[in-house]
């Protein structure tokens, strides 16, 4: 901007020059345009005016659009202040308003007096307090328009001329419009300040929202995998019944989600103190089974895992590999790991390792989502182990029920103990008493007497009659087999073991055993009996786990249990346990007297069966009856009888004598009568077979199996011989095998 021309000497101030006031302008349009602050810029002008207009203080006013107030921006003053910056006033009405509007300036010569004539001036009674007694006003306009005041006051009266007016309205034009400009200019900044503010926030927000946009569609897709992976899991683990199966499937699962290396699965079972699993170990597209140790390690993290039911995460098995899986981890090249516990019905049932190569894994791998694998899991493993479980029960099933079915063919009339001879009434009496109890119990007697009868009496009149009375006939088990039969064997534990199975004495858990032929068991197995008479447990063949049994002991014998234990032919000790509480079934000759009873009932059995009404018995068969010694005592007796009713026409039954025995001493009359009709009598196919057993015997030396052996001779299995000798009733002895 050029200087304005030099004010006229007359009006001038009295002290100012004209090189000072081009000195003036020049500095003054230096400072304007040298773009400070207005802060800044105001404070120049007050130095710049300081040395041409006396003042002791000195203030500006910008005018405020809209509103049209006047506020005090600036101001400097030699003593204490009470017209502050910041101070506003209407415009409108005031006594600066026609001075706004003119251009012209204002002298005040006695501010006290001007105060007291215009009382509503409360900026003018301000600065009367501070002292000031005259002043100069001087509208700011820029490029004719007013923008401000500038005051100048003084502590002296009547301070300012028309010269000092004069002068400073020429310089109030550059200050206004300074002032403008730079007004401008901070106006232009801030809005750009808003704008950038504006625009940042504007940037934040859309950052936020894409940020939150993201995330939700992050947490979308992670729970849409999520979902999509837990029905592929409950599918997969669900399609199959076998563990290895449904852990194989579940890991594939796993490996794919997770891009883990390495997944496996340790249980444990209650009646193992060791515990079974898999691990699988992805390589490319390859997979590897390593084999998993049984053994539990001391202080495991599978231990740990088990005990405390969370799971276990280690970032860096390089740093952390306090316990043995973690050490043999790190060994083979694994960097981190997550075990997880796997509970079945509140019960840890085992553990679920997810292992990778790197480190920091766990970090990315989402443990809400495991523990859920987990549960799936246990749920498809618990229904495995319960179908294999099943399936095992199954097969005991059906083992049992093949036991039953030879049972039920025996056909026992067990209800019914015929005979009221004192003898047979001590032994009704000895039944009743121990049927009560729990005890052992060893019936001893000749063949055929009714031991077996008497032994379903005892366990049908216990407390155990709901559940099974095992029978077992110890003479006619191999001796070799004799054991795997009673105690049952694990799988594996001799040749031809393929599975577990139950022994006998399991089958007769909370019922009863009857052991028949007692005598014929082996030392062997003798001591195992021994075993469960004093432990009540027993311990599977080539298994390490005693289980514990309830069963009640029934033994029979035919032989002199006594005398063969005195003659080491059997073991005193078990003798002894076994003659808990004896009964000894009297031969029928010596109770003839309940041979009618006998026969009455026999008759009865065998018309109902036969459909034929016999209602008499010729005399000399009930002679002959009566008479004879009955070696085979009641079985001989009931053969006999069957055979006469199958024969006999009619309504009478009779007998004939060459049908007896002939060890039983008959009369001699009766035996010569027996001899003839031997002779005339063609032999049945029975007696064919007993003959050819008997004589395949004798000639083997009584050895049944192997080369050389009656089974062997006669072209028969071992097994079908021993159940043909069985029905034939020929025993077999220790010196057979
Ligand atoms: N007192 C009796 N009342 C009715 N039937 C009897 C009696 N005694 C034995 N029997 C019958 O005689 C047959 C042989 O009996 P059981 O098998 O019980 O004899 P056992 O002494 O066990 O023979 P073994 O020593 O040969 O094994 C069976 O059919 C049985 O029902």
């Amino acid at each position: 901007m050029p200087a304005s021309p030099l004010p006229s000497a007359a009006s001038l101030p009295p002290d100012f020059h004209a090189p000072a006031y081009e000195r003036l302008v020049e500095r003054m349009l230096r400072q304007l345009n040298m773009g400070h602050g207005l802060d800044e810029l105001l404070a120049s002008v007050f130095d710049q005016l300081s040395g041409v207009v006396p003042y002791n203080r000195i203030a500006v006013a910008l005018l405020e659009e809209p509103a049209h107030v006047l506020r005090l921006v600036a101001c400097r003053s030699d003593g204490e202040v009470n017209l502050k910056t910041g101070y506003a006033s209407r415009v409108q009405g005031s006594t600066l308003a026609p001075l706004l509007e003119t251009g012209q300036p204002r002298i005040i010569a006695d501010l006290a007096e001007y105060s007291r004539r215009k009382p509503t001036s409360s900026s003018t009674a301000l600065i009367v307090r501070e002292g000031m007694r005259s002043s100069l006003t001087l509208p700011l306009l820029a490029d004719g328009k007013p923008i401000g005041v500038i005051f100048f006051s003084s502590r002296e009266p009547d301070t300012y001329t028309a010269g000092h007016a004069e002068l400073l309205a020429r310089l109030a034009s550059p200050i206004a419009i300074g002032v403008e400009k730079t007004r401008l200019i901070g106006q232009l900044r801030q809005s750009n300040q808003e704008l950038a503010l504006a625009n940042s926030a504007k940037d934040d927000f859309l950052d936020t929202l894409k940020c939150e946009v993201d995330k939700q569609t992050q947490q979308l897709r992670r729970s849409e995998s999520r979902y999509r992976l837990l029905v592929e899991m409950g599918r997969v683990v669900n399609s199959s019944l076998d563990i290895r199966e449904v852990f194989h499937h579940a890991a594939v699962q796993i490996h794919k989600q997770l891009e883990c290396d390495r997944v496996s699965l340790l249980l444990t079972s209650s009646k193992s103190p060791t515990r079974h699993g898999f691990a699988v170990e992805f390589t490319g597209d390859r997979e590897y089974w390593p084999d998993v140790p049984t053994q539990a390690l001391p202080g495991s993290a599978f231990d740990w895992v088990m005990q405390h039911r969370v799971p276990q995460v280690v970032r860096s098995l390089r740093q952390d590999h306090s316990f043995p899986e973690d050490q043999r981890l790190f060994e083979t090249g694994y960097g981190s790991k997550v075990y997880l516990p796997l509970l079945s019905r509140d019960l840890s049932v085992g553990v679920l390792g997810i292992v990778s190569r790197r480190e920091q894994q766990p970090d990315h791998w989402d443990l809400e989502l495991l523990r859920e694998i987990c549960s799936q899991l246990s749920i498809a493993l618990d229904n495995a182990s319960a179908y294999s479980e099943i399936e095992r029960l199954k097969r005991e099933l059906e083992q049992q029920n093949v036991y039953l079915r030879d049972e039920i063919r025996t056909d026992h009339d067990f209800g019914n103990i015929i005979g009221d001879s004192p003898a047979m009434r001590q032994v009704r009496v000895a039944v009743e008493q121990v049927a009560l109890t729990d005890s052992t119990v060893l019936i001893l007697g000749e063949t055929g007497t009714g031991k077996e009868l008497i032994a379903r009496a005892i366990h049908e009149s216990s407390s155990r009659s709901k559940n099974l009375l095992v029978k077992v006939n110890c003479a006619s088990l191999a001796p070799g087999l004799i054991a795997s039969e009673l105690f049952g064997h694990e799988s594996g534990a001799f040749t031809g073991a393929t599975e577990r199975r139950r022994g006998r004495f399991e089958l007769s858990h909370h019922g009863s055993i009857f052991l028949d032929e007692i005598s014929e068991v082996p030392a062997e197995t003798q001591v195992m009996l021994l075993r469960v008479l004093q432990e009540r447990e027993i311990e599977r063949v080539g298994g390490s786990e005693p289980i514990e049994i309830d069963t009640r002991v029934i033994a029979a014998s035919n032989r002199d249990l006594k005398a063969a234990a005195e003659a080491g032919e059997f073991r005193d000790d078990l003798y002894y346990r076994l003659n808990v509480f004896p009964i000894l079934v009297p031969p029928l000759r010596q109770r003839r007297e309940d041979i009618p009873a006998l026969l009455n009932h026999f008759i009865a059995r065998f018309s109902n069966r036969m459909n034929k009404p016999i209602t008499r018995v010729d005399r000399r068969t009930m002679e002959i009856l009566m008479q004879y010694d009955w070696p085979g005592n009641v079985r001989e007796f009931e053969n006999i009888i069957e055979r006469s009713m199958i024969i006999s026409r009619g309504d009478t039954l009779s007998i004939e004598s060459s049908w007896l025995s002939g060890d039983g001493s008959l009369p001699s009359s009766t035996q010569e009568r027996a001899l003839e009709a031997t002779s005339a009598v063609q032999p049945t196919l029975a007696e064919i077979e007993r003959r050819a057993i008997l004589d395949a015997l004798q000639r083997c030396d009584g050895k049944i199996y192997g080369p050389g052996g009656a089974a062997e001779t006669l072209g028969l299995k071992p097994t079908t011989l021993y159940g043909k000798m069985r029905k034939q009733r020929i025993k077999t002895t220790r010196q057979h095998e």
